[in-house]
């Protein structure tokens, strides 16, 4: 396979130009990708740029491309003669290969336009090389999608590394990640139900299925806690313009393994309430990495949601101890990228739920974002400050390399290096070590990410552990019925076209001395 194949139209290639036929907008798109831009940076531009009836094509066009990317390009390199070293002679094959192997474009029309767009975007010379590699798939196209299909569609490097972390299930979890992921809904429980929303759907015909997950994690040898993470998934994915009560908050579109983060930290903190002995009035908690916001939504619906618990736990605990009541949550979210906290703003505004003034709303609830760098920031000054105000509980979705998305981000697959690894693996290290310090004693740390190698994610926190020796692992015990088994942690993988993305999730508790 070439991998360094060049641009030869440097202008066409870096200006993302949006005029010309559909396959010659698609061709430009996934050449800005080549140059470094994510799919949700061009995705917008490519269809706000074409006719209402051209998106669904233009769209499938390029998602297909972008997810048999790979393999397109080893069995393109297995039809020429010789090595076909231009960045945009390769990529119209490719659109063009994708189109007869893996969408239903009658083969003339394929072959026909894919060699218009060539000419369009000025590679009128490669016109026969591109007419006569499509023809000869086209004659044949069974046996060039099998061969296509039995190639992983996946870079050398992370093919290797997923090899090595998985060989058991590396097969089928190459080719899951070659699929689209399904779409699954999570309903504000703060404002409605699963199963009222389920009704909802069924009557503006869209067909969904209620899943529930359980999780359950061993607090000491006699104690266990368990909680249910209930979502839905959608037969079809949809626009969110069809779903019901969308803009009003009811509902909002979420991963399946994305939503086990809330009901997970959320555990720990009632957990960890029942056992204190209620000294503090305020909760301190922390989601740090927070933006776009989803899942610290999703915990805030439920801290609306169980709030009333929480304080019952704690005003109990106080009724027996003398001890002060809980007045306030405050929670904090950090995240380092300032345009994506703004999308925070919009998502809460759209749900309805407690804004960003540090206040404590009618809801007891006191939310402050912070723009900074979790490697470095303090919300406390002194170390003793940290010690008796630091956080009550931690969620950490870490950056990580996300490879757990790629069925739904498919140019990570093109855009992702084995540099980056390492760099990640760092970040998380400097991340980790940063908040440590700032969780109280006895408090939980909920650490996820949305990769499937396992040097961010179990052997992370088996760095991690051994760093920090007042650090202890919590089980996820065999009672999850989600996710593989680590040394710590449990991970799940996108193999089934039914499941949700690649997380893994790993809970820590500092321990009391
Ligand atoms: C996995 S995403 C978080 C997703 C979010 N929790 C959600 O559920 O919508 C990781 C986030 O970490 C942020 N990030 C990366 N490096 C950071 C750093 N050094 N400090 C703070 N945030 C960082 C990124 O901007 C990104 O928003």
């Amino acid at each position: 396979m070439k991998h360094h194949a060049t641009a030869s139209n440097t202008k066409l290639s870096s200006n993302l130009k949006m005029n010309g036929s559909v396959r010659v907008r698609v061709i430009r798109t996934l050449l800005a990708i080549q140059q470094g831009k994510s799919l949700a940076t061009v995705l917008d531009p490519l269809l706000n740029s074409l006719h209402e009836g051209d998106k669904g094509f233009a769209h499938a066009l390029l998602l297909t491309t972008l997810r048999h990317w790979h393999a397109l390009a080893r069995l393109l390199d297995s039809l020429a003669d010789k090595p076909i070293d231009e960045l945009e002679v390769r990529t119209t094959l490719q659109v063009g290969l994708a189109q007869l192997l893996y969408l239903e474009v009658a083969d003339h029309a394929a072959i026909h336009e894919t060699v218009e767009a060539a000419k369009e975007i000025e590679f009128a010379r490669a016109a026969g090389l591109i007419n006569a590699i499509l023809r000869k798939v086209a004659k044949n196209p069974n046996k060039f999608r099998k061969k296509c299909d039995k190639n992983h569609s996946l870079p050398n490097w992370l093919a290797y590394q997923l090899k090595q972390d998985w060989s058991e299930q590396y097969t089928a979890l190459t080719q899951g990640l070659r699929q689209p992921a399904p779409m699954f809904l999570r309903v504000n429980t703060a404002v409605s139900s699963v199963s009222a929303y389920h009704q909802l759907l069924t009557e503006a015909d869209i067909s969904s299925e209620k899943i529930a997950l359980s999780s359950e994690i061993q607090l000491s040898k006699q104690h266990n806690a368990t909680t249910t993470t209930q979502a839905l998934r959608l037969e079809q994915s949809t626009s969110v313009s069809f779903l019901p009560e969308f803009s009003s908050g009811v509902v909002s579109v979420q991963d399946l393994h994305a939503q086990l983060a809330a009901p997970l930290i959320q555990l720990a903190l009632n957990h960890k309430l029942k056992i204190d002995n209620g000294v503090d009035n305020q909760l301190h908690l922390l989601d740090a990495c927070a933006a776009p916001g989803g899942k610290l939504a999703h915990w805030l619906e439920l801290l609306t949601t169980d709030k009333s618990s929480l304080f019952h736990v704690k005003q109990s605990a106080a009724d027996q101890q003398a001890k002060a009541e809980v007045s306030t949550i405050k929670l904090t979210a950090i995240d380092n990228e300032a345009q994506r906290i703004t999308r925070i703003h919009e998502n809460l505004q759209r749900l309805d739920l407690p804004l960003a003034d540090d206040q404590a709303d009618n809801k007891g609830i006191a939310l402050n974002i912070v723009c900074d760098d979790a490697t470095t920031w303090q919300r406390s000054q002194s170390k003793t400050d940290s010690a008796q105000n630091g956080f009550d509980v931690i969620l950490l979705d870490s950056p990580c390399t996300a490879t757990g998305v790629i069925r739904r981000h498919p140019d990570i697959g093109i855009l992702r290096t084995e540099a980056d690894v390492e760099q990640t693996v760092q970040l998380q290290a400097q991340i980790l070590d940063n908040l440590w310090p700032q969780l109280k004693a006895g408090g939980y740390l909920l650490y996820v990410t949305c990769s499937i190698l396992k040097q961010e994610n179990s052997l992370q926190m088996q760095d991690f552990i051994t760093r920090h020796n007042d650090a202890t692992a919590i089980e996820l015990t065999e009672a999850c019925n989600w996710g593989i088994a680590q040394q710590i942690g449990r991970q799940c993988l996108p193999i089934d076209s039914e499941s949700g993305d690649g997380f893994y999730y790993a809970l820590l508790q500092k321990t009391v001395e």
